[in-house]
């Protein structure tokens, strides 16, 4: 993916072309991508791209901006400011905090730091128009006259710009909420699209449906029927597509996206790279070729991981091993396909690489504030590209990871599949601590099993956003049969989480354990004491590497 977050699928139509589109400009509030995601509830399509933006560089006309939060004051210098461009397109603009105080900033300057600043619950008064000022209370229409909202500010309005009134009160601020006689334009000072504003979804929805007019037709229905038609039109009749597959959420709906589009032109392919769970590769393969008709190829690659393995301890190494090693034998894998189809009549060159990129990994990307440190190198696909000479296709990379399940269950993927735990590339690799042998993976793939079996059994797989159990390099003694033994330690984890980025741990009742560690310490060798973690994220990380 290029810096600006452009791949070479930007110039066929993308969705913001095919659906009604309300565009976010983030100023790099936390809470930017929550106003993408409450819109797309409401079944309106939303993009966030940073606040820089040029609006003539845009690829689509939006229904209406809005204009998030963030950190800056607007009359500090250096201060992120919008495009004035975006005020000559003539669509409704809705300014949320930062946002309200940039709508005043472009209309008059007037905005200053505050005495008081107001931060979490406050009461908001909703002011009534009448006559020829009517149209300007429709943001809160069907809204009772006093609500509930969330604030988060330091700044305030000195006065209202040219035009404007308020619309909203509260005890601290004469301008919650502002909007102008002759323009569409709003601006309100708390945020709609938290939570802990009950009515903020009724807000956002005034805004993009009434005043917009955005037509609420994003559904993974009508978002499975345009990307095959975009697919097709990208690749042409004969060109390949050939992609990793992991058997994980991303890649597997990813390729049934493909293989409905493109059929035997699209070629899967699954690395064993020797750390994968019991019987992954085997599953994996039965599950996507029975069931999802799609051609995989499984190119088992284990002893060549496993001998650069040997004797390297340090996590980093692990991964970056792990992830140099996958782009070898995928180059080799897509030169081999190459060669077969050379005198195909039907196929041409492989000239697209499939990835599974989802909209988050494009926010972080493109974030105004730019991609968070590095606290893990995740082993990443889009180093497969280096000399590959192949193009990107990204199907999923303006979906959310639950867009993305509800596109799998759309596209008939069994229950199972669309609702797997996220399972990382490095694989155990990365929950061995210390050095990864086969005796080593041996327990580890076991004791795994025995958990997630248990899991399933007691019907918490769902509850639970991602478990697993990992072997650490310790020896602890214990006594089994009245004989002293001094075996490893198995330290189980289990989270709880929406976007994977802060996490807690799961709260199984003690019977459940009891009953884990009991059938861990019983049937796996080698393991006399069985742990849990009860490390939240942060501090912790989800993976032990
Ligand atoms: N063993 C593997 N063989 C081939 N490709 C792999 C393998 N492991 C990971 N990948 C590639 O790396 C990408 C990123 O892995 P990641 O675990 O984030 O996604 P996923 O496996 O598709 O889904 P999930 O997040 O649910 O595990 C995958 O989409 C896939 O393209
Ligand atoms: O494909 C992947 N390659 C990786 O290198 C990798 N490292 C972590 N993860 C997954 O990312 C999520 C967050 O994990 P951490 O809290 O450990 O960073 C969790 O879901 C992890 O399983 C990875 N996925
Ligand atoms: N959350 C925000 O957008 C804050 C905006 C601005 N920096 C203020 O403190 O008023
Ligand atoms: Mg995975």
């Amino acid at each position: 993916m290029a810096a600006n977050g452009e791949t070479t699928e930007d110039a066929v139509n993308v969705p913001a072309k095919t659906f009604d589109t309300v565009l976010v400009l983030d100023f790099g509030s936390q809470y930017s991508h929550l106003i993408t995601r409450r819109l797309r509830e409401l079944n309106i399509y939303s993009e966030m791209l940073p606040c820089t933006q040029k609006i003539s560089e845009l690829h689509f006309t939006p229904k209406g901006i809005i204009l998030s939060g963030g950190p800056y004051s607007v009359y500090e210098d250096g201060a992120p400011h919008v495009d004035p461009a975006a005020f000559d397109l003539g669509v409704p603009i809705l300014g949320i905090c930062y946002g309200l105080q940039e709508l005043a900033w472009h209309h008059g300057k007037n905005v200053l730091a505050g005495e008081k600043r107001e931060y979490g619950h406050a009461f908001l008064k909703i002011e009534r128009h009448s006559g020829k000022e009517e149209h300007i209370d429709r943001l809160f229409e069907g809204i009772e006259d006093d609500i509930e909202v969330w604030m988060s500010h330091g700044d305030k309005l000195s006065k209202l710009p040219d035009g404007f009134h308020p619309i909203a009160t509260t005890a601290n601020s004469p301008f919650a909420g502002i909007a102008s006689t002759d323009k569409p334009y709003f601006g309100i000072q708390f945020h709609p699209e938290v939570t802990h504003t009950p009515r903020g979804t009724q807000i956002l929805s005034n805004f993009a449906v009434n005043i917009c007019k955005a037509r609420q037709d994003w559904t993974m229905e009508k978002f499975v029927d345009k990307e095959i038609e975009r697919i097709r039109a990208l690749v042409g009749p004969k060109g390949q597509v050939i992609g990793a597959v992991s058997g994980g959420v991303d890649s597997t709906v990813a390729a049934k996206l493909m293989q409905e589009a493109i059929g035997d032109r699209f070629h899967a392919v699954l690395v064993d790279n020797g750390v994968l769970r019991l019987d992954e590769a085997k599953t994996v393969k039965e599950t996507l070729t029975k069931h999802l008709g799609i051609n995989l190829t499984v190119v088992d690659a284990s002893d060549l991981f496993l001998g650069k393995l040997k004797g390297v301890s340090d996590p980093e190494k692990k991964r970056k091993i792990i992830g140099n090693t996958f782009i070898e034998i995928f180059q080799d894998k897509a030169k081999a396909i190459a060669e077969a189809a050379a005198n195909s009549p039907k196929a041409g060159d492989i000239e697209w690489l499939l990835q599974g990129t989802l909209y988050p990994d494009v926010i972080e990307s493109i974030s105004f504030k730019g991609p968070s440190a590095t606290i893990k190198t995740h082993h990443n696909v889009g180093g497969l590209l280096e000399g590959m000479h192949l193009k990107l296709i990204e199907p999923l990379r303006e979906l959310f990871k639950d867009e993305v399940r509800a596109l799998g269950t759309n596209l008939g993927i069994p229950e199972h599949l669309v609702w797997r735990h996220p399972f990382p590339g490095p694989g155990l690799a990365i929950r061995i601590l210390g050095e990864v042998n086969e005796e080593q993976l041996k327990i580890a793939r076991h004791a795994d099993k025995i958990f997630i079996d248990e899991i399933v059994a007691a019907g918490l797989y769902r509850k639970i956003s991602q478990a697993f159990a990992a072997l650490l390099p310790v020896k602890a003694v214990g006594v089994m049969g009245d004989k002293r033994v001094h075996a490893q330690v198995i330290a189980l984890r289990a989270v709880e989480t929406t976007d994977f980025m802060t996490a807690d741990w799961f709260p199984f009742d003690g019977d459940f354990l009891k009953r884990v560690s009991r059938r861990i310490v019983n049937e796996v060798d080698g393991v006399c004491r069985v742990v849990y973690d009860v490390t939240s994220k942060p501090p912790g990380t989800i993976e032990m590497e």
